[in-house]
């Protein structure tokens, strides 16, 4: 996978040099760019915002410049995907649909956000996603490249050591995890639960996936109006 990211802070993305994905990047899993979004402005002050017409607060971002860094960076094979608080939701289906894509570019805003028309252009020659990371508001896109890139990086076959860590995970199936132990067996007075100890991989399983139920049914209903319940899910439910 390519993905280019374009930015007035590039260095906010330097973190993508890290750890896992650094190792993707090594490897030729990921190949990722960074690119200064002012490389595509032509004035002196190297102009990348101005103020919005009918009136409000703020700058938004000039078409121009993005326009420009678009020609250049974008193939037919290109989706854009710009983090936005007006986006669709970015979840782990969403994650898994970029990964499986072969050129991401990303657009973080800055300000009151691009000038719509960048995004309509854009549409006419390539794929177009709005994303949000939640229902809250950043000074910028650029936390929620790191957060998607990281999403979808680990997801990218190679990268994450044991496959198996993504079968198990949050939001795999559409329930949250379990709750997990390792030693010491007794902590603080606490202990692991006696079943983890048992060596019984069935009867493990089946903890597992009850843990999985009650907590997504605690703390995200939602979830479980939309998960895959089998019979024995819905028994936990009501004991
Ligand atoms: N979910 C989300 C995205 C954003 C921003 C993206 C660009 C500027 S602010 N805030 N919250």
């Amino acid at each position: 996978m390519r993905v280019d990211v374009v930015s007035i802070f590039p260095e906010y993305l330097a973190p993508l040099e890290l750890s896992l994905i650094g190792k993707a990047r090594g490897l030729g899993i990921l190949e990722l760019q960074v690119h200064d979004l002012r490389t595509w402005t032509n004035d002196v002050h190297r102009t990348v915002d101005d103020t919005p017409y009918g009136g409000g607060p703020g700058m938004v971002m000039r078409p121009e410049p993005w326009g420009r860094a678009l020609d250049q960076v974008a193939t037919p094979e290109s989706t854009l995907i710009v983090p936005t608080p007006a986006g669709e939701p970015f979840t782990q289906r969403v994650a898994h649909e970029l990964a499986d894509l072969p050129h991401l570019i990303f657009a973080p805003g800055r300000y009151e956000g691009i000038d719509q028309r960048v995004l309509d252009h854009a549409a006419t020659r390539m794929n177009v996603r709005e994303v949000s990371l939640g229902d809250y508001v950043l000074f910028g896109g650029e936390v929620a490249v790191l957060v998607i890139v990281e999403a979808i990086t680990r997801l990218l076959p190679g990268v994450l050591g044991n496959a198996d860590s993504l079968v198990e995970e949050s939001h795999t199936g559409g329930l949250l995890e379990a709750p997990m132990y390792t030693k010491p067996a007794v902590w603080r007075e606490q202990p692991v639960p006696e079943i983890l100890r048992s060596g019984d991989h069935g009867r493990i399983a089946r903890w597992r996936r009850a843990q999985a139920v009650l907590r997504t049914a605690e703390r995200r209903p939602d979830l479980l109006a939309a998960a895959d319940l089998d019979k024995r899910d819905l028994d936990v439910l009501n004991e």
